[in-house]
Formats: structure tokens, C-alpha cells, sequence
């Protein structure tokens, strides 16, 4: 093990006044000597004891755990899952936090980066400031939505399964994630040993009973006799270079959104609430309003969720393009959308497959790009489109805040967005822009 350095102020404790949510799950405190501290499992308004897990003399900031909480606030609970806590399980950042109060820190993480990214109000940007928990997820205090389809176990030196502590590999064993979905805990991967293997990934589908165990070994591993409560289908992935390959049963689950079925085969992206598909459709094709004869875009389209619900709507006279890099996700999409004749999948990345397609002009985009966005090439790229509307859905508010100022700069305004809890007891919210011509509402 290495040593920290001499400047190292690891496990230094300071009594702070804890300050407001930051993006990220931590809040913000000054220590009395002014240093910048990012507090995990505190609340704002709160005193605490902070002890430093990161950081070092001349750090910008510094990372820390509340130890001790010395004046709780009002939304504080007592955490429901005995994993969660200082030093233990990274993947929850507000089990101590009441259910609403959750999502008013999303709200407010939220309506910051707008502000400091995009120079964006919440009414400027068309939003009522509010999160929105799925359809159940409202639970009384201290009960908590088993929300998960999709867990990626890891696996400790003892071959137990568990979950990665904050910003660490090392792993905190589990006997049972509470937010895992039932289908998931069902399977029984928490209480079976996993020797020579580095992950288990166990996934529930939803709308059909598809279940599945996605096994990485460690190098030199070898494969178990996967046995489990429930039947599922296995695949296997290269640690070399991550391929997956099929061990046993089906090489893709069936999941259920929009009243159609999607194949999701070899690991593809899928939304990992059960209600996610569903309500991110829903608020995409109310913004958008898709008349007939549209033609639209789904980029990073994964397996085809939106061209899909797209595919629908704009009919015969219509077309929808999808564009994907996975090459999975690509041959699941077009299996999945081979009925209409008008939908047509695209291979690799948007940035270089759009311009090469020659397409200058569209009615409809949906966006959906991974955590890091879209950037300012195509956002440029796609205010040049003249889209009636664009709907932009994000997983990350930082991201999409710094791509909205992109599109200003390209003539294109939020018209309207929308916040969903889709992953409550953590800090991660989805998002729903609607944008349209700045010109058009001015
Ligand atoms: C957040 S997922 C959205 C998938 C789909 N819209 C859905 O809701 O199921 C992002 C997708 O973008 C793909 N992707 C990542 N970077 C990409 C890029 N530069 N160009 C095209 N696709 C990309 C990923 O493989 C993933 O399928």
C-alpha cells in the first residue's frame, strides 16, 4: 500500500456549518481557515464533524465524510439501509435524506447549473423547479422504491458479492440492496460466492420475465456453474477487451416501453428504472408533438426506444433515423424497428455519421447523448437542421446546461423541461428539454 504524502489531511476532522447540495451528491463547507470542503452524508443547514477522505495541502478542495452530526437538520433520517454511511457503500448518496427533500436537492443542483452554465432561471428555461418521482416511488419516510432492474455486483477477494464504496475499488459486501428491483433480488446473487470472478451483473427485465447474469471473470478466472433461484440467461464478457459472449440461454432480455417490445441484447443500454422508458417517451413525444409526414432524428438512439415511439407517430409519409455507436444496440434497433419501412439505423458516432449523411434539413430531433453530452459540434451541427423542435434528455444537468448554451448560441431556446427522480436515494436526476427557434417565442 502506498503512503500518503506528507501534505496529505487525510482523516483531519473540522467542525463545519454544512452549506448547500453541489452536483455530485456532497454538499458544500468552508472550514474556519477557509478551505472548500465537498461533504458526503451531510445536509445543508447542518453542523458536522468532517473527516477528510481526499485532499491534501494546497488541494482546491477537499473531499469528506460527516462522522458526526452535531445539529441535524429537519429532512434528516435515519438511514434505511445499514450499508450506507461514511466509508461504506458508494452507491446511495441520500438514504440519511427524507424522500422530498431528495429531490428538492436535485431541483436545486438542477437550477444551479443552469444558472452558472447556461445563464438559465428555472422560468427561463420553461421549468416549474420541480422533480418528479416515478409513479409508487412516493414512500413514507424511511421505506425505500427497490427501483434498480440493472445491479453490476462487484466482487471482494473472498468471492462475496457487494457493492463499490464511494471513489474506491474496494468493495462492501451486501446481503441485500434495497434498492435493488425485486426481479433482481429475487435471483439470489447476494447470497452465493463468486470465486475468480471480478463482476456480476444481474438484470430484471421489465414487461417480460427476461432475467440475466452478465459474468465478468478476473484474468485467468474461470467460469462457475451459474445456479441460481430463478432461471436466467448468462453471458460472459472479455476482461481482455470487454466483448461479450453468450454462456447459456438468450443473448438478450425483452424489455416492455410504449406498448412495444425491445430486444436488449449483450449488455445494451436500457433505463434501469422500470418506469423510466415509459415517462422519458412520454415527456419526449408531448414536447415534440410529431405531426405526420415528420422527419426526424434519434440520436443515440441505443436499441430504438424513441425512433420508435417516433416510427408511430409520423406514419407511412414520414421517416426516422436513428443514429448509434454500439454495434449491438445497432443490430438490436433494427431488429427491433424491421416493421417500418421508414426507420433506418445508422452505425457509429453522430458527430461523424450525421454530417456524412448529407441530411440539411429535419422537422424533429430527439437527443439522448451518455453523461458527457452532446458538445458544441453538433449541438452547432443540429441548430443548422431547422427542427421545429428538439428534445434534448439528459442524464447529466451539467452537461445538458453547457450544451443549452450551445444552442442559444445556434438560435434555439428551451421551451420547456422537465426534472424526473429516476433514480432515487442517489444524487442522479434525468431531465427533459424541449427546445424550439428562439426566434419563434421572441
Ligand atoms: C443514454 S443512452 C440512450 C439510449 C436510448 N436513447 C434509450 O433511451 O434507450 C446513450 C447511447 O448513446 C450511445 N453513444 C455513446 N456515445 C455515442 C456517440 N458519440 N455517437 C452515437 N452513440 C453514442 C451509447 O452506446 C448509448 O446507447
Amino acid at each position: 500500500m502506498q503512503n500518503a504524502p506528507e501534505s496529505s489531511l487525510v482523516g483531519q476532522e473540522y467542525e463545519v456549518e454544512v452549506g448547500p447540495v453541489a452536483h455530485g451528491g456532497h454538499c458544500v463547507a468552508r472550514t474556519q481557515d477557509g478551505r472548500v470542503l465537498f461533504v458526503r452524508h451531510a445536509l445543508p443547514g447542518e453542523k458536522v464533524v468532517a473527516k477528510v477522505t481526499e485532499g491534501e495541502e494546497d488541494s482546491r478542495f477537499l473531499r469528506a465524510d460527516a462522522v458526526q452530526v452535531l445539529e441535524p437538520s429537519k429532512d434528516r433520517v435515519e438511514a434505511p439501509c445499514p450499508y450506507a454511511g461514511p466509508g461504506k457503500c458508494g452507491g446511495c448518496d441520500w438514504q440519511h435524506a427524507k424522500p422530498g427533500a431528495q429531490r428538492r436537492f436535485k431541483g436545486e443542483v438542477v437550477a444551479e447549473q443552469l444558472q452558472r452554465l447556461a445563464g438559465l432561471t428555472p422560468e427561463e428555461a420553461g421549468w416549474d423547479g420541480t422533480v418528479m418521482p416515478a409513479p409508487g416511488d412516493k414512500l413514507p419516510a424511511g421505506e425505500v422504491p427497490a427501483w434498480r432492474t440493472r445491479v453490476q455486483y462487484a466482487v471482494d477477494a473472498d468471492g462475496r458479492a457487494g457493492l463499490r464504496k464511494h471513489r474506491s475499488h474496494e468493495v462492501q459486501p451486501v446481503d441485500h440492496c434495497m434498492i435493488a428491483a425485486p426481479g433482481v433480488s429475487e435471483l439470489g446473487v447476494e447470497k452465493r460466492d463468486w470465486p475468480q470472478m471480478a463482476t456480476v451483473e444481474a438484470i430484471a427485465a421489465t414487461g417480460s420475465n427476461d432475467r440475466q447474469v452478465v459474468l465478468t471473470p478476473r484474468p485467468g478466472g474461470r467460469l462457475p456453474l451459474v445456479e441460481l433461484d430463478k432461471p436466467v440467461s448468462v453471458l460472459r464478457v472479455e476482461e481482455r477487451d470487454g466483448s461479450v459472449h453468450r454462456v447459456h440461454g438468450r443473448a438478450f432480455v425483452r424489455e416492455r416501453a410504449d406498448e412495444r417490445t425491445y430486444r436488449v441484447g449483450m449488455g445494451g443500454f436500457w433505463q434501469v428504472h422500470p418506469q423510466a422508458a415509459d415517462m422519458l417517451v412520454k415527456a419526449v413525444m408531448q414536447g415534440l408533438l410529431p405531426r405526420k409526414g415528420d422527419m426526424a432524428l434519434d440520436l443515440y438512439c441505443g436499441v430504438g426506444l424513441f425512433a420508435g415511439a417516433l416510427a408511430d407517430r409520423v406514419g407511412e409519409k414520414g421517416a426516422v433515423l436513428g443514429i448509434e455507436s454500439g454495434k449491438r444496440a445497432v443490430e438490436d434497433a433494427r431488429h427491433n424497428l424491421q416493421h417500418f419501412d421508414r426507420v433506418r439505423i445508422e452505425q457509429g458516432k453522430v458527430e461523424s455519421v450525421l454530417p456524412r449523411t448529407g441530411i440539411d434539413e429535419v422537422d424533429l430531433i430527439v437527443l439522448d447523448p451518455p453523461r458527457a453530452g452532446a458538445g458544441k459540434q453538433t449541438v452547432n451541427h443540429l441548430a443548422s437542421l431547422g427542427a421545429r423542435r428538439i428534445a434534448y434528455v439528459a442524464c447529466d444537468p451539467a452537461a445538458l446546461a453547457r450544451d443549452l448554451a450551445y444552442f442559444r448560441e445556434g438560435g434555439y431556446k428551451p421551451r420547456t423541461l422537465r426534472a424526473f427522480d429516476l433514480f432515487p436515494m442517489t444524487h442522479h436526476v434525468e431531465c427533459v428539454a424541449i427546445l424550439e427557434p428562439a426566434a419563434k417565442g421572441s
